[in-house]
């Protein structure tokens, strides 16, 4: 037996891996359960688990300066690891803190970094995924992560789509290989439990909502503007960004209605969709509405109202059909958070379906340490799919459903990445159309700031364009 046959045994032994039938999380019985955190009372075992973690890194020859283990039962293996090998350690937080900093990531985090992520167990990736968002959020590069186990579900797959290489110290075969041989488990136990992982993949899509959809990122805008189950405004909002070469939504937030309408008129050829904030306009008036609703026909786009509604479903209506912006008369397209519940979109729909309206849902945000991530934005997506009649797609930093007729919004854009004195951070063009492929970036002082605003929007409309035409080569070619 060698060193890795003689974990496995072990770690048999302290029942960190047991076989049966275990009700999962998801309710479906498993012939196999994993529960890595027990090793946290044997001392040896712990710092030779760790030990093989970081070897296998090594043996990789993956460079890394920093190294954060995915709460909580890797984080002591990776205390052990950075204190044996004097690395600097993240510690990532599950929840955030109400008082002090309100951090979510504890350490000295110096963006630019190269962080390794230690985990226990991959399923579907999920839990990597979600430490790797905070930890990218805040500036730091994850492109690996190393695992004791991999159960072989589908997560290194879905790892590797957001760019995250997943190493695993053992697989399951091997492990039930090992405990076969050694006379632990009988022949019938490895079929069944060989069985169950072949028929619980993540890879298939009624596992995870969120990944192995159809890729719509080989589908042009106009080919998915035309399928039947395209939301009306997504249909008109696509058909439209194919028509103008224009991938570009105009952040217009101005606290002057002339400038606002200026905005409208000089760069409203070169734009799909022009986002506003009314309630930061000093001057707004119904006119100012019914001039801009001229304007958005005059040069073909839409008008976006950033309301971000996030009350129940009565008070909402309210704020939507009526007071003094009467946002529904004019604006195309609203926004509103998850948080209250599917009744949030119950009331904005009453009001905006008869106008033929539609909603996005704001699944991710730019901000730095927002709490918009992993499972929240699954959460978003599901309720998306449930509400496809009045939302079409999502604020999010890049795309999150692979259902064709959603269309993905992104704020956060500039040409020149870093971000604000207050949170915001900044993604290129590039890397949002094409790296993440969301549809729509949204854009406001990266133009609003410059100093001929005509000449920086038809720079990132020509970024953005470009980005969306390598994308999707050989199907933009087609007439
Ligand atoms: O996550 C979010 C959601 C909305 N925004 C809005 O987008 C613009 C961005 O402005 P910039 O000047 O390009 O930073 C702004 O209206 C935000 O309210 C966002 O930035 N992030």
């Amino acid at each position: 037996m060698d060193e890795i046959d003689h974990l496995i045994v072990k770690l048999y032994e302290i029942q960190a891996v047991k076989f049966g039938s275990f009700k999962l999380k998801s309710g479906i019985n498993s012939p196999i359960y994993f529960d890595l955190r027990v090793i946290v009372s044997h001392p040896s075992l712990m710092n030779k688990v760790s030990n093989l973690l970081f070897l296998h890194a090594k043996r990789a020859g993956l460079k890394f300066n920093t190294v954060c283990g995915v709460p909580y039962t890797a984080l002591p293996l990776a205390t052990i690891i950075c204190s044996e090998h004097e690395l600097p350690m993240l510690i990532r937080r599950k929840e955030m803190k109400d008082y002090g900093t309100k951090k979510l990531v504890e350490g000295t985090v110096r963006p630019g970094d190269l962080c390794l992520i230690i985990e226990d167990v991959v399923t579907s990736g999920g839990s990597v995924l979600e430490t790797a968002e905070v930890l990218q959020k805040e500036g730091l590069m994850v492109t690996d992560a190393v695992v004791l186990m991999d159960r072989g579900q589908g997560g290194a797959k879905r790892l590797e789509k957001e760019g995250i290489t997943l190493h695993s110290v053992l697989t399951l075969s091997k492990l039930l290989e090992v405990l076969h041989k050694a006379g632990r488990i009988d022949s019938d136990t490895v079929v069944s439990v060989r069985q169950f992982i072949k028929e619980n993949s993540f890879e298939t899509p009624d596992c995870d909502p969120s990944i192995n959809r159809k890729p719509h990122e080989k589908l042009t805008y106009k080919a998915r503007a035309e399928r039947p189950d395209t939301h009306p405004l997504a249909a008109r909002l696509l058909r439209l960004m194919e028509n103008k070469k224009s991938n570009l939504c105009l952040s217009a937030d101005v606290t002057r209605a002339e400038e606002l309408l200026r905005l409208a008129e000089e760069l409203g050829p070169l734009i799909c969709v022009l986002k506003t904030h009314v309630d930061i306009l000093e001057d707004f008036s119904q006119k100012v509405a019914q001039t801009l609703k001229d304007l958005s026909e005059k040069h073909d786009f839409l008008i976006f109202e950033d309301r971000k509604f996030a009350d129940i479903g009565n008070t909402v209506k309210h704020q939507y059909g009526g007071g003094q912006y009467r946002i529904s008369s004019w604006s195309h397209i609203i926004n509103a958070h998850a948080v209250p519940g599917p009744g949030v979109i119950k009331g904005l729909r009453a009001v905006g379906q008869p106008l033929e309206r539609g909603c996005l849902l704001i699944a991710q945000m730019s901000s730095q340490g927002s709490l918009a991530t992993g499972s929240y934005t699954e959460a978003v997506v599901k309720m998306a799919e449930e509400n496809s009649d009045f939302v079409f797609g999502f604020i999010c930093g890049g795309k999150i459903s692979s259902e064709p007729g959603f269309v993905h919004m992104t704020p956060g854009v500039h040409l020149h990445s870093g971000g604000d004195d207050l949170g915001q951070q900044y993604c290129s063009p590039s890397d949002v159309i094409g790296g993440k492929e969301s549809d729509v970036i949204i854009v406001g002082r990266g133009i609003l700031a410059a100093p001929d605003k005509v000449v920086a929007a038809e720079e990132y409309r020509k970024a953005g364009w470009e980005a969306y035409q390598k994308r999707i080569p050989r199907d933009y070619e087609k007439p």
